[in-house]
This record gives C-alpha cells, sequence and structure tokens, in this order.
C-alpha cells in the first residue's frame, strides 16, 4: 500500500491523505441530489447565490496569486486566470442567476452565509500567510473538485438525464474545456509539489484537507439553507 502510495502522483497523493474527506466532498447528499434531480430548487438556489460571494472572493484570491508570483510565467498565470473569472465566469454566474429567478439586485444585497466566510477566508489566508503552492493547493478543492463532481455524477446509475433541472450545471462541468483546465491545475501541482520536502508536504495535505472540508461544509449550507 505504501509502495502504491509513493508511487502515485504527488496530486493525488494529496487526495490519498484525506480519501474519506475527499469523498464525502465529492458524493456530498447535494451532489446526489443534483445527478437524480431530487434536490429541492430552493437549495440550489440558495447555493448559488452564495457561490456569487464565493466567486468575488475566489477571484480575489487569484489577484493575490498575482501578488505571489515570482516569475513572468506565473504573473500571466495568475492574471489569465483572474480576468477569466471577472470578465466570463461572474457574467455567466449572473444569467444563471437570473434563470433560477435571482436578479442583479438580490446579489447585491446578499448577506454572506457563514460557510461562505469561513471558506474563502480560509483560502485567502492560507495565501497571504503562505507562498504561491499554499494558495493553489487551498485552490485545487475548488478548481479540480468540480471536475471530478461531474464526472462522478456522469458515471453514477442514479443520474437522472432528462427533465433534471441541474443538468446543465453537471454538463457545464463536464465538459471538455472545463476538465481541461482543472488537468492543467493537476499537472502544475504535481510540477510542484514534486520536489518538496516530507514536511512541506505534510503542511500542504492539511491545507488540502481543510479546504476539502470547507467545500463540503458549502454543500451543507445549500442543502440547509444555513446563513
Ligand atoms: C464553492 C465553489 N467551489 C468551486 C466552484 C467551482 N469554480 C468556481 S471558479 C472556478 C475556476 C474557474 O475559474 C471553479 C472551478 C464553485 N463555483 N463554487
Amino acid at each position: 500500500m505504501s509502495a502504491v502510495l509513493s508511487n502515485a502522483l504527488p496530486f493525488d497523493r494529496l487526495v490519498d491523505a484525506c480519501a474519506s474527506d475527499w469523498r464525502a466532498y465529492i458524493e456530498h447528499p447535494f451532489v446526489r441530489g443534483m445527478g437524480d434531480g431530487a434536490l429541492p430548487e430552493a437549495s440550489f438556489r440558495h447555493y448559488l447565490k452564495q457561490d456569487y460571494l464565493f466567486l468575488v472572493h475566489f477571484a480575489r484570491a487569484w489577484g493575490l496569486a498575482v501578488y505571489k508570483a515570482r516569475s513572468m510565467g506565473e504573473l500571466r498565470q495568475g492574471l489569465d486566470i483572474l480576468k477569466a473569472i471577472v470578465d466570463l465566469e461572474m457574467g455567466l454566474h449572473i444569467s444563471w442567476c437570473a434563470e433560477w429567478g435571482v436578479s442583479e439586485d438580490d446579489l447585491a444585497m446578499l448577506q454572506e452565509s457563514r460557510a461562505t466566510m469561513a471558506y474563502t477566508r480560509y483560502v485567502l489566508d492560507a495565501g497571504a500567510s503562505g507562498d504561491l503552492l499554499d494558495l493553489h493547493v487551498a485552490l485545487a478543492p475548488c478548481v479540480v473538485g468540480y471536475a471530478d463532481v461531474a464526472s462522478w455524477l456522469l458515471a453514477q446509475p442514479f443520474l437522472k438525464r432528462d427533465g433534471n433541472p441541474y443538468m446543465r450545471w453537471i454538463d457545464m462541468y463536464a465538459d471538455a474545456e472545463f476538465q481541461q483546465a482543472a488537468q492543467a491545475e493537476r499537472d502544475w501541482l504535481n510540477a510542484r509539489l514534486a520536489g518538496v520536502t516530507p514536511e512541506r508536504f505534510a503542511q500542504l495535505s492539511r491545507i488540502f484537507r481543510d479546504a476539502t472540508r470547507l467545500e463540503a461544509d458549502f454543500w451543507q449550507m445549500g442543502l440547509t439553507l444555513a446563513d
């Protein structure tokens, strides 16, 4: 078992180090509810609204990645992702909310839930107090996890395609372009993690696990309509 683990790619070792937390996130009841279409629409709407605030802070986190850059390549990577979120993702999210009956005025008046606050500020602090690798590891459950959620759902026998209001959400994250972006992040992390000491790897594993648990809490917030 340990031989398998040590031969595994570094990113897979991060996941293996918190396997039960990772599964609880990827296979969360909120995710299953999107898959079989039984998730209450109020839960999805609550999630969508909080996700707007999440995206604002996520954009700030990529701004922090720009600040933490130590090379032109890193500077451009942070800038490109920051621009994609601000110029594309935010607009897409606003039209997605509109389709679900949430107006821009609603979004402007939103109160941030504790789960949104906990997760986004955790990621920003991991980056502010650490280096670019700490920040990427804190962001990885978001970037890579959603690709895994979509792939996992597509492989489930309970997936309901016809008449499922969440099918478009699943298809969006299952899309090749999004899967490639997630793979690019895995590749970047595999390259950066390859040379770290066991002590540093253990430190980064804790950040990855914390962020994974905070992602699961974000689903739970949607499910329970927590504020
Ligand atoms: C709580 C929460 N976690 C992850 C994502 C997914 N996500 C948001 S931005 C981004 C990267 C693309 O720029 C990804 C994958 C989400 N929407 N909400």
